[in-house]
């Protein structure tokens, strides 16, 4: 069990800075030594961890309408990866990729059957149909204070007629500030989510979920989150989150 351990935790520790960073087992991680910024280093990690077969939910699709994809081409333009062979001045945006899977080895999954593990999937990227449910990508800043992340949501979110249910809005904000925190304090967990429904999100359309990093004390990560129109005119949601940072061992416990 020990060697799987160690492959579930590999190349999230080689990142650095993403869930469970900072185990202390002792794996290899080869394919990172190549990349430079910390950014790079982290994109590499996640392609890294994943079969080469994995999609990456992260880039355009046929879905996307024309606010999802003038925002994607919008930080696009002003990432690491638009820039490359440019002078970093900390300030750019690195796109996050993002699979259906956690990790191509289940975490936690000690105490699942191998049927369980195999089916298990990322709940935000587990419906097949394009553009139905949650559509999204985040962007990070170098100096990691910032994440943002351009989100469309799909008819198969409703709650109240033709809005988003106020679960998948949570849902969305747990994502991006665990992700933050994550990049920040690897590996963490949400302890707490306080979210504010300040006006309705239209079915359909492109919102900006942005997370900010607030203060970390010891253990804790304490991050704000604001869902707002594209154009930051309207604010649909705010939230407070704290992320405690677990050991390795809290997850297989279960
Ligand atoms: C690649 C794809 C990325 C996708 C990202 C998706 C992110 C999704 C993240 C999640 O949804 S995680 C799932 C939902 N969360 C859980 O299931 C967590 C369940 N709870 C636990 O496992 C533990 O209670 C927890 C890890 C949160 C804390 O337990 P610990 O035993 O490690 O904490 P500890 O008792 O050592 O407390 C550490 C500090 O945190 C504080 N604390 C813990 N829980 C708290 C709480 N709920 N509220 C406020 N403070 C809390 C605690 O008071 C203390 O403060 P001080 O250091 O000042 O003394």
């Amino acid at each position: 069990m020990a060697r799987n351990v160690g492959r579930i935790f590999s190349g999230f520790r080689c990142s650095g800075s993403l869930p469970f960073g900072k185990t202390q087992l002792k794996t290899r991680c080869p394919r990172l030594l190549l990349r430079t910024t910390p950014e790079r280093t982290v994109v590499q990690a996640l392609s890294s961890i994943f079969s080469h077969k994995s999609r990456d939910f992260s880039l355009p699709n046929s879905s996307w309408g024309e606010e999802m994809m003038r925002l994607y081409n919008h930080y696009s333009s002003q990432s690491g990866e638009a820039a490359e062979g440019q002078e970093d001045q900390g300030e750019q945006w690195t796109r996050l990729p993002s699979y259906n899977r956690s990790l191509k080895y289940a975490t936690g999954g000690v105490y699942l059957s191998k049927i369980i593990q195999s089916k298990a999937r990322l709940f935000t990227r587990n419906i097949r149909d394009t553009g139905a449910a949650f559509e999204y990508v985040l962007f990070f800043r170098r100096d990691k204070q910032r994440c943002v992340c351009i989100f469309q949501a799909g008819h198969l979110l409703e709650g109240p007629p033709g809005h988003v249910h106020g679960g998948a809005i949570a849902t969305m904000i747990d994502t991006v500030t665990g992700t933050h925190a994550s990049l920040l304090s690897a590996p963490v967990m949400t302890a707490n989510l306080n979210i504010n429904y300040r006006s309705p999100i239209p079915l359909g359309s492109t919102v900006l979920v942005e997370s900010t990093m607030d203060k970390e004390e010891g253990k804790k990560t304490f991050l704000s989150c604001r869902v707002t129109s594209t154009d930051g005119s309207k604010l649909h949601t705010e939230a407070a989150a704290l992320f405690v940072s677990i050991n390795v061992s809290h997850l297989l416990r279960g």
